[in-house]
């Protein structure tokens, strides 16, 4: 067990946006997070970060309720990339990602081997190797988002989580960052617009609607026809790919 959830409720005012969301989320494997625009899934995963807390039911890590885990012990172990991650101005992209590293340093620690190993790593990891000098403001959008996720990988964490993190790529850094979230021995939660890249890269599928888990499970589960005519108004032909063996999608015009 890793990151999982029991009946969470979420509102803002009157308006529930999280009805009852129960969910595992299990150790070292890649859970894709789906739904039409609206269906909570940011709302979701800024509960599982932390930053919100739920109005009823329960978030636990490792079994433990988030609510009585200290704010730094959080962040030393759950990393979180928003969806519009905005960062200071005048900062080096190295700088940026050295921010990664704060919860694990005290007030009495230098900075470490260890730090710097965790920096580099990262750096390679995100292919951002070639900019660690570059000004924060000279990057693209999708240099940006590299650089954020740069960030979340130098963090170390146990649990990485990821909203839309692929919006401003260009298609070779689409599915290079998704190998290399599937390929990272850790948990990670992603949401994701493209049904094709989450039903090829992730072990699991969790299709939100109007606040509400409609269907979860393997991708060849998941990723139905009935789910996309249903719950993404969209027609669609749904076949096993024969040079990947996972479900792709066929829209039709
Ligand atoms: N600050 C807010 N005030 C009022 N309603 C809000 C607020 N933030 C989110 N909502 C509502 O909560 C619901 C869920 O929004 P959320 O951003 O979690 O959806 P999403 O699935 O991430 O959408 P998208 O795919 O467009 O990013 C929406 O109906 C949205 O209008």
């Amino acid at each position: 067990m890793s990151i999982r959830t029991q009946d969470l409720v979420w509102k803002i005012g009157k308006k529930i946006i999280l009805d009852r969301v129960s969910f595992e989320a299990r150790p070292g494997r890649m859970l894709g997070l789906l739904g039409p625009n609206g269906s909570g899934k940011t709302s979701l995963l800024r509960l599982l970060a932390g930053l919100k807390r739920p109005h009823s039911g329960e978030i636990t890590l490792d079994g433990k309720d988030i609510g009585s885990i200290g704010r730094r012990t959080i962040a030393q172990r759950v990393a979180f990339v928003e969806q519009h991650a905005t960062t200071n101005a005048n900062l080096r992209v190295v700088d940026v990602v050295k921010l990664g590293r704060f919860p694990h340093r005290s007030m009495f620690s230098g900075w470490t081997l260890a730090d710097d190993q965790a920096v580099e790593q990262a750096l390679e990891c995100a292919g951002m190797i070639d900019k660690r000098n570059a000004p924060w403001q000279s990057l693209s959008g999708g240099e940006k988002q590299r650089a954020h996720i740069a960030r979340a990988l130098a963090q170390s964490p146990k649990e990485l989580i990821l909203d839309e993190p692929t919006n401003h790529l260009d298609i070779q850094h689409q599915i290079s960052l998704m190998r290399l979230v599937a390929d990272l021995p850790i948990t990670s939660i992603i949401a994701l617009h493209d049904l094709n890249h989450a039903a090829m890269f992730c072990d699991e599928l969790i299709v939100m609607q109007r606040g509400r888990i409609v269907a979860s499970g393997t991708p060849d589960k998941v990723m139905t026809e009935t789910v996309l005519r249903d719950v993404f108004a969209v027609d669609a032909r749904v076949e096993t790919s024969p040079h990947h063996a996972r479900p792709h999608i066929h829209y039709l015009p």
